[in-house]
């Protein structure tokens, strides 16, 4: 996974990242966002007609092995499981197509993102980090909020906290193109599905809960049987915006199964592995390319950025 060479994208990609440092604090040797997280192993099986989405390896082998961490949300290593901040959950999921191989899909349990440009989530972190108690109204964020509302629908989203990791439904969010051998593509955004269902706690109970109640309970439950996701795509019809995360596209638009994820057990050595992975927002592997959403190319930059200073750490 290589770094752009493109300067200017790099400069933002820093400030951003720098941006997080200041919010969360230097926290050596973890991720500058989704800092908490887990890993376990497992396989994917594509679903019978896979391939007439795409002719991704992976779509069109018997099964793949993949490694996925799901995480909780903002910088800081030992937030509680059961902290407001620690919503939107991640899952990232790699596919192991050949030594050294892989292909990557990074998803959150919100349909959606704040800005459109990285630019701009720049400008809404800085703030967040300039808001503080005593601001006078209109604070720096009321004041970004009150001029940007697709950021202020993602804030009002309910982000309710879920009973397990494998009762929440993540969203891939930055849509990607699917090409089919015959050359035929469509756009799609993943869904990751839990077969468990959707499972949201109160306020109240999630209060009651203790500070690791998700990390310990995904180990528990892999461990008394397999943890099951159904990764679809929801499909963009022709003349849909397809660049633009804060978009959503109609409910009626299909919704095209891919294929099943089977989680088994933990990865071994997991603070070691959570360290070294480097997960990748942009598919590199034929059959799937990026869309023009600007997101893309940026979040690469940052992941790989903070990825191999954590790994010097
Ligand atoms: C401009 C937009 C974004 C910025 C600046 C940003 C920033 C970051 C950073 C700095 C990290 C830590 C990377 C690392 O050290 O490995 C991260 C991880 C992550 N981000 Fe984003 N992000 C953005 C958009 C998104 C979107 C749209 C999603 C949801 C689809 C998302 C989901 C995640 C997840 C799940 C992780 C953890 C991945 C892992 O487990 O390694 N991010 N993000």
């Amino acid at each position: 996974m290589p770094l752009p060479t493109d300067e200017k994208l790099l400069a933002l990609a820093n400030d951003l990242l720098q941006q997080f440092d200041q919010l969360f604090g230097l926290n050596p040797g973890f991720r500058a966002a989704h800092a908490k997280g887990i890993m376990l192993r497992g396989v994917f099986t594509p679903a019978p007609n896979a391939a007439s989405l795409s002719r991704a390896p992976h779509f069109i082998r018997e099964s793949t092995p993949v490694s996925l961490r799901f995480s909780n949300s903002t910088g800081v290593p030992v937030i509680p499981d059961n902290d407001p901040n620690a919503d939107p959950r991640g899952m990232a999921v790699r596919f192991h197509l050949a030594e050294r191989v892989h292909t990557d899909i990074v998803s959150h349990s919100v349909d959606g993102f704040p800005t459109h440009t990285g630019q701009e989530f720049l400008e809404f972190l800085k703030a967040v980090a300039a808001t503080k108690a005593d601001s006078p109204h209109p604070t720096p964020v009321e004041a970004f909020l009150g001029t940007h509302p697709a950021a202020l629908a993602f804030v009002q989203t309910p982000k309710p906290a879920p009973s397990s990791f494998a009762r929440e439904t993540y969203y891939g969010v930055t849509a990607t193109r699917f090409i089919t051998r015959e050359g035929t593509a469509r756009y799609g955004r993943y869904r990751l599905l839990p077969d468990a269902g959707n499972d949201h706690l109160t306020a109240d109970e999630v209060a009651k809960k203790d500070a690791n109640y998700l990390h310990d309970e995904i180990v528990s439950r892999v461990a008394a049987g397999p943890v099951k996701f159904k990764i679809v795509a929801q499909l963009a019809n022709e003349g849909d915006e397809v660049n633009d995360a804060t978009i959503h596209w109609p409910e009626d638009r299909e919704i095209f199964t891919i294929g099943d994820l089977v989680l088994t057990h933990p990865v071994e050595d997991n603070q070691a592995e959570q360290k070294h992975v480097i997960f990748d927002p942009i598919p590199r592997v034929d059959g799937i390319e990026p869309s023009d959403d600007p997101l893309l190319e940026l979040r690469a930059a940052i992941y790989l950025l903070s990825g191999r200073r954590r790994r010097s750490a």
